[in-house]
């Protein structure tokens, strides 16, 4: 297991200080860059303790492996895993379940893009399959622009077998692909909840699409066959949040 991680890009950071500065180890910031943004979250790491680097470009890129970082990188602790029983702990803990399911995306910004979603939409938790999906990496924090650090994400280790616990728990799956015959803006998106997303090349798995409650498709006016996985994901979310506010 990684013991430490590379955290880049202003509201990663901003967001990782915010939520858990105690995983903060070092910091770079980029040597000769007067920006307001780095000199406020420099101080608040200071006050923190965390130990402070001036460095140039090219060691940033290297720190990060991008050079997206924005002038800044944080090295940290690594996150800790969760797991099925700390779902069990979110279910325990939460009124309302709001969840979504990613089966097997494997795109660092696609999953980037999910969590910021899904932390805009107000989901509790990502469920993910330990195997065969990408997990939280650098550029998925930094795409996340921060819900990498609000939005829970669960790893576990047979997703099936997770989906009919949630099942079991009074959540309703709603599994997504493109042929559905219901359309999202006939289903009923209140209630306990889970949406699923496939991946981006297969949509979902057999024994996943099987283990939803029932099946939804977007409508798609043009010619192309789908969309990309965290469009459609915002889409759903938020039609699932109208509906939840009404
Ligand atoms: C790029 S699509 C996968 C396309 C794949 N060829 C398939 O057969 O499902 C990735 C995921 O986005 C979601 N998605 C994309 N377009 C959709 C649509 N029109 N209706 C419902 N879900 C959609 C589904 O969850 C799908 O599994």
């Amino acid at each position: 297991m990684k013991k430490q991680d590379i955290i880049f890009g202003i509201h990663a950071v901003e967001a990782l200080l915010k939520h858990s500065p105690e995983r903060i180890i070092e910091l770079w910031l980029l040597q000769g860059r007067d920006d307001e943004r780095l000199t406020a979250l420099a101080n608040e790491a200071k006050s923190f303790g965390t130990t402070i680097q001036l460095a140039s470009r090219k060691v940033l890129d290297d720190k990060a492996e991008s050079s997206q970082h924005q002038g800044i990188v944080a090295r940290v602790k690594a996150a800790k895993v969760l797991n099925e029983q700390d779902l069990d702990v979110l279910l325990a803990n939460t009124e309302q379940p709001f969840l979504l399911i990613l089966d097997g995306v494997t795109d660092p910004h696609n999953l980037g893009a999910c969590l910021r979603n899904a932390d805009a939409a107000g989901v509790q938790g990502i469920i993910v399959p330990k195997d065969n999906s990408v997990g939280l990496t650098a550029t998925v924090s930094k795409v996340a622009c921060g819900a990498a650090e609000t939005v829970p994400l669960f790893q576990v280790t047979n997703l099936a077998r997770t989906m009919r616990h949630l099942q079991d728990k009074g959540v309703w799956i709603v599994g997504t692909a493109g042929e559905a015959d219901c359309e999202l803006y006939q289903a009923d998106l209140k209630g306990p909840l889970a949406i699923a997303m496939g991946a981006e090349d297969k949509g979902l798995r057999r024994l996943s699409r099987e283990s939803c409650d029932s099946l939804i498709s977007i409508p798609m006016a043009g010619s192309v066959s789908s969309l990309n996985v965290s469009v459609a994901t915002g889409v759903c979310l938020f039609e699932a949040v109208r509906q939840r506010r009404s």
